[in-house]
């Protein structure tokens, strides 16, 4: 059920009893959403870099995109709703209690109903995965593994699931040059993909809009991927110079079936040529669980995952082992393997000028 205009006022005014601040992140949050919904894609000039507040704001709201009114409603109203129950049920987990530091940056990780949510949370940047992000994520799922709740989720923020590596990652160059940025860029790789390989319980992906790069590969290691109709799924590996990662070079062969060869033209054609899915055809591909109307889409699918979540844990951890642990020793070797020839590729030409070209706004995808 779409929320009404009565919902939505409802909303803006249980705002204003909110007990407890949401913070900043949640402000600009609830803000951008309130504008999408009232008035459509941001429509104002941007603000200049040193006008801050104005910045974040134009940021936040531009970053919704193209998102419908009324789907921006609907988060809006499903935001706040989450704010209000908050306050007696939920908890904001605050991993800096677990690691006795700060809280994450670029995620927000709740724990609410059984189900343990991290949420990309970069909306400016379309999610990319910066390098800070990637140890973000990786602490986020171990502390999911080990705690009371029976699945997680993993999802975005704004109108992207998630726009891949941030191609800003390799102008941090270390003393040891580009030759050791590659070489830390594939350990650290090949631990991000093998916290997904390990991971013991349910984990499903809810991908809110278009996926990029990493964020597609490695759903290939999820449980169950359940995707908006706005969502695309898109590997342009060979636009960067670039090869595949997170297992995709193994698991979507397995996934798209070798129609026509034993190597399987779909997954060649998303690897190879970069050729970007809509989510109905990554659905008929087996990447994608189900689609959803991004209009029901929030509340469809959590309705499911919260029914799912009361099931007896120990039998769904029993049972993903039961199904995953056969691959596991390959799935490491594929991802040893996958990152050590990104190791080189990252040094060549190709790559070089590929991201150079984008971080000098000359290219796209
Ligand atoms: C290091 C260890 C692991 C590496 C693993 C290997 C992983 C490989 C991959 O993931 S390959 C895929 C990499 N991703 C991309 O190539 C996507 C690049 N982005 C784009 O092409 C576009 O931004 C877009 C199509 C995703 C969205 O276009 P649009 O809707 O027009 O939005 P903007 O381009 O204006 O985006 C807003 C803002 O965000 C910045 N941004 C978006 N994505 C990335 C990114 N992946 N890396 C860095 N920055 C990104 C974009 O530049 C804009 O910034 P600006 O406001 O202009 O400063």
């Amino acid at each position: 059920m779409r929320a009404s205009q009565e919902d939505f006022e409802s909303a803006m005014n249980q705002v204003k009893l909110l007990k407890k601040d949401p913070g900043n992140e949640v402000k600009l949050r609830l803000y951008a959403l309130y504008k999408q919904a009232t008035e459509g894609p941001c429509n104002m000039p941007k603000p200049g870099v040193f006008d801050f507040i104005n910045k974040a704001k134009w940021d936040a709201w531009n970053a919704l995109g193209s998102l419908p009114k009324e789907t921006a409603r609907q988060n809006y109203v499903d935001l706040v709703s989450s704010l209000t129950s908050s306050s007696e049920s939920s908890t904001q987990v605050k991993p800096g209690a677990d690691r006795g530091q700060q809280e994450y940056e670029n995620l927000v990780v709740t724990s609410e109903d059984g189900i343990t949510k991290i949420m990309f949370n970069r909306p400016t940047r379309k999610n990319a995965i910066s390098t800070q992000m990637y140890q973000e994520i990786m602490l986020a799922l171990k502390a999911a593994s080990k705690d009371d709740s029976t699945i997680t989720v993993v999802t975005g923020n704004g109108d992207y699931y998630c726009s891949g590596n941030d191609l800003a990652n390799f102008t941090d160059i270390p003393p040891g040059g580009v030759e050791e940025k590659a070489k830390q860029s594939a350990i650290m790789l090949r631990d991000f993909v093998g916290t997904f390989i390990d991971f013991p319980k349910p984990l499903v992906a809810v991908v809110n809009g278009p996926a990029v790069g990493i964020s597609v590969t490695i759903l290939g290691l999820f449980d169950a991927v359940y995707a908006s109709d706005r969502a695309t799924f898109h590997t342009p590996f060979s636009h960067l110079g670039l090869s595949p990662e997170g297992c995709a070079s193994y698991t979507f062969p397995k996934i798209m079936g070798p129609a026509k060869s034993c190597f399987s033209f779909q997954a060649t054609e998303m690897l190879i040529f970069g050729k970007k899915l809509t989510a109905g055809e990554a659905c008929a591909q087996g990447l994608v669980t189900e689609v959803f109307p991004d209009s029901t889409f929030q509340k469809e699918v959590w309705t499911r995952l919260k029914a799912y979540s009361k099931l007896p844990p120990n039998s769904m951890r029993i049972s993903k082992q039961v199904i995953r642990n056969m691959e596991k020793e390959k799935l490491h070797a594929v991802n040893a393997e996958e990152s050590s020839v990104l190791q080189e590729r990252w040094l060549s030409d190709e790559c070089i000028n590929a991201t150079m070209n984008f971080l000098s706004k000359k290219a796209k995808l």
